[in-house]
């Protein structure tokens, strides 16, 4: 009976240095070929750099020395396109009519929510101007790789996070670019990042219904968007724009999210509804697409982003949006 099936494993679980994911994981475990006197496995080099290169293949040699039985073992490295690498099983979208209603912030719930469920999760933060996705993370690390490809940053919950911010060299500088940089950008974080297997992809996309918001709809396989607004008049008009915008693109809509729908304080065990009375559930309906639910303007969920935890956050939305999302 052959070795390979346990070879691969067992080489599968290796911890690849720089990326916090296994060998399995991002897809880099390519040939096994065992013959009588030697043994040769394959890893493609994608975002590895030379030192990473160099260490893989001493954890592969260790674990490989109590299988091997006299046989050799000889390790290389190969040039694979990401294309063969990269296996993202659903892409969502997230969009608001206008900014500053709390898309970022949903969308990074949105991937807490899905990650809690075991779902292997990444977000490509295409908000490339105002991108605010690492800070909610804790994530200050510039992104790895080599010239084949990038790796993302991974969350303390093991969540892949590609942005802008993390290629910068100060987080704070200003991104000020034309839309066509901006549009090569968000294709790069497409084609040029080693994102491996995925369950989920979460897009961040840029606020509004502009060129930008156009370009990642036409080019990345968006399976489904949930729109998120704020219960201002004014911003229900911009949903329903967006939703249009969605719909003539033929792009499923998951569903709404109404986000500061109230303040919460607890000390008054009192809800404010600062931006008069929602009507989400009835917004929806008349659009004629699912309300997922109502978040409220919580101080928690604010402080919580600002120090970097966001994974620590606990509502009954996450799990309507987990649903929600895994069912479309
Ligand atoms: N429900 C909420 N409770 C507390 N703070 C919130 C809530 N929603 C959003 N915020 C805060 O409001 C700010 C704006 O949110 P966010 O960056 O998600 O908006 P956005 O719609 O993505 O903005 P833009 O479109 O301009 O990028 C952030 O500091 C975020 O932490």
């Amino acid at each position: 009976m052959s070795i390979e099936p346990e070879i691969r494993e067992t080489l599968g679980k290796i911890n690849v240095a720089a990326s916090g994911r296994t060998l399995a994981n991002l897809n880099l475990l390519r040939d096994i070929e065992v013959k009588p006197d030697k043994i040769k496995i394959s890893v493609a080099g994608a975002g590895l750099s030379a030192s990473s290169q160099q260490i893989l293949r001493q954890d592969i040699s260790l674990c490989l020395k109590p299988l091997l039985n006299k046989q050799t073992l000889e390790i290389e490295y190969i040039s694979v396109p990401l294309n063969e690498l990269n296996h993202v099983k659903k892409v969502v979208a997230v969009m608001s009519g206008k900014g500053g209603v709390g898309k970022s912030l949903i969308t990074g719930l949105c991937a807490v929510a899905l990650n809690r469920q075991g779902y292997r999760v990444g977000i490509l933060d295409a908000d490339i101007t105002g991108s605010s996705i690492p800070k909610m993370f804790g994530a200050n690390q510039h992104l790895a790789g080599n010239e084949e490809a990038i790796l993302p940053a991974q969350s303390r919950a093991g969540i892949s996070l590609v942005s802008t911010n993390l290629l910068l060299t100060n987080q704070d500088d200003a991104v000020i670019w034309r839309g066509p940089l901006i549009s090569k950008m968000i294709n790069q974080f497409w084609d040029d990042v080693l994102w491996g297997e995925l369950d989920y992809m979460v897009v961040d996309l840029p606020p509004g219904t502009s060129d930008a918001s156009l370009t990642v709809l036409q080019s990345l396989p968006i399976s489904g968007i949930l729109v998120v607004f704020t219960p201002q008049g004014l911003v229900e008009m911009v949903a329903r724009k967006a939703v249009s915008m969605a719909e003539k693109m033929g792009k499923p809509i998951i569903g709404l999210v109404e986000n500061m729908a109230y303040l919460k304080v607890p000390e008054l065990d009192k809800k404010i509804e600062v931006f008069g009375t929602g009507h989400g559930e009835e917004l929806a309906k008349s659009i004629g697409v699912p309300f997922i639910g109502q978040m409220p303007l919580d101080p928690a969920l604010a402080a919580l982003c600002d120090s970097g935890d966001i994974e620590k956050y606990q509502h009954p939305l996450l799990d309507e949006l987990e649903g929600a999302i895994s069912r479309s």
